[in-house]
């Protein structure tokens, strides 16, 4: 039989360097890789694919359709379990809401993603990758990045001068205060990039704590996004807000999803409604329901949660 890399169509040392590069990711890429590259050249020849619809290569590293994966996450604080065997799976690319009454472990759960807690049982698998036991700045380097909170954005700075501390964080600058402001004057393009993208391009030269409150979010987003995000996770990013603000995060939210994945805790389910692809719902730190918002309004056992009565309509229910 002919070899391996002789079968999928590859040189020897590309097939050794591919492997080489995709175990440093996942210990089960092999598998995943032999079966994408054995479609590949099937199609190519003419024939049927092998199915790997879930499956898909960047470089030549092959992403499946799950980006964050949790097994039997399980957080206890001194004998209460905040979170009990939560089986998450968040896809590649969608927009995905963790929500749940009050108490319900959201924020624990987002605490132990992003290891500002500790697990005390359960796995968290991030692009095939067991992260469990990686610090906080590791996580944040593989692209798992949390909305920053208000507080952490500095309020006497102007917009601009926030978004290019994020930039010079990712770029692993920041304590280069030696550096020339003229030398940080060219991170400006790509901070100004930013704030198009958030509509906040007139306010550059705004003092931050001069903003709308929506605003602030908006440049909460800008500041995630500096860090390069592939996995976002936000922490109600609505809560608060007026109407108006409401709309135009929400819009904004939809917007900057394009080609990353958002996982968020929200409690507007206008908001859930309009842009989440999938909903986790938790209840006493289990996972009560899981599906599009159509499946789980329906859910009885949701309603039940939510409004203490499998006859109320969940629309609205924290809105
Ligand atoms: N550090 C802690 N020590 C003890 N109990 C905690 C701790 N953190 C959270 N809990 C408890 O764990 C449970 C889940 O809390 P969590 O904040 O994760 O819920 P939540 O779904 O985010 O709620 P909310 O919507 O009100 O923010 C609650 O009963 C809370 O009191």
């Amino acid at each position: 039989m002919a070899p391996e890399h002789a079968m999928l169509g590859l040189s020897r040392a590309r097939f050794v360097r591919m492997q080489q590069r995709w175990s440093k990711r996942s210990s089960t890429g092999n598998v995943d890789y032999v079966r994408v590259r054995a479609e590949r050249k099937n199609q190519s020849a003419g024939e049927p694919g092998l199915p790997s619809a879930s499956l898909r290569m960047e470089g030549d590293m092959i992403l499946g359709d799950t980006i964050l994966e949790t097994r039997g996450l399980t957080k206890e604080f001194k004998g209460f379990t905040a979170v009990n065997g939560v089986n998450l799976r968040v896809r590649r690319g969608s927009i995905h809401a963790l929500i749940g009454p009050n108490g319900a472990g959201k924020t624990t759960c987002f605490n132990l993603l992003t290891k500002f807690l500790e697990p005390t049982a359960g796995q968290i698998v991030f692009n095939g990758t067991d992260i469990t036991r990686e610090r906080p700045a590791h996580i944040a380097r593989r692209g798992i990045i949390r909305s920053f909170q208000i507080s952490a954005v500095f309020p006497h700075l102007t917009v601009l001068q926030n978004v290019r501390i994020g930039l010079q964080r990712q770029l692993g600058t920041s304590f280069h205060f030696w550096r020339s402001e003229r030398s940080l004057d060219t991170l400006n393009d790509r901070a100004m990039d930013l704030l198009t993208q958030v509509g906040l391009t007139d306010f550059a030269d705004t003092k931050t704590v001069e903003l709308s409150y929506g605003r602030k979010r908006a440049l909460e987003i800008a500041t995630t996004l500096s860090m390069e995000p592939e996995l976002m996770l936000l922490d109600e990013p609505t809560q608060g807000m007026g109407h108006e603000d409401v709309d135009r995060v929400t819009a904004l939210i939809k917007k900057v999803s394009a080609g990353r994945t958002i996982l968020m805790v929200e409690h507007n389910m206008n908001v859930i409604a309009g842009i989440s692809d999938t909903i986790t719902v938790l209840q006493r730190g289990e996972v009560l329901a899981e599906g599009s918002y159509a499946e789980v309004s329906k859910n009885p056992l949701v309603m039940e949660a939510y409004m203490g009565s499998a006859d109320a309509a969940l629309t609205g229910a924290h809105a």
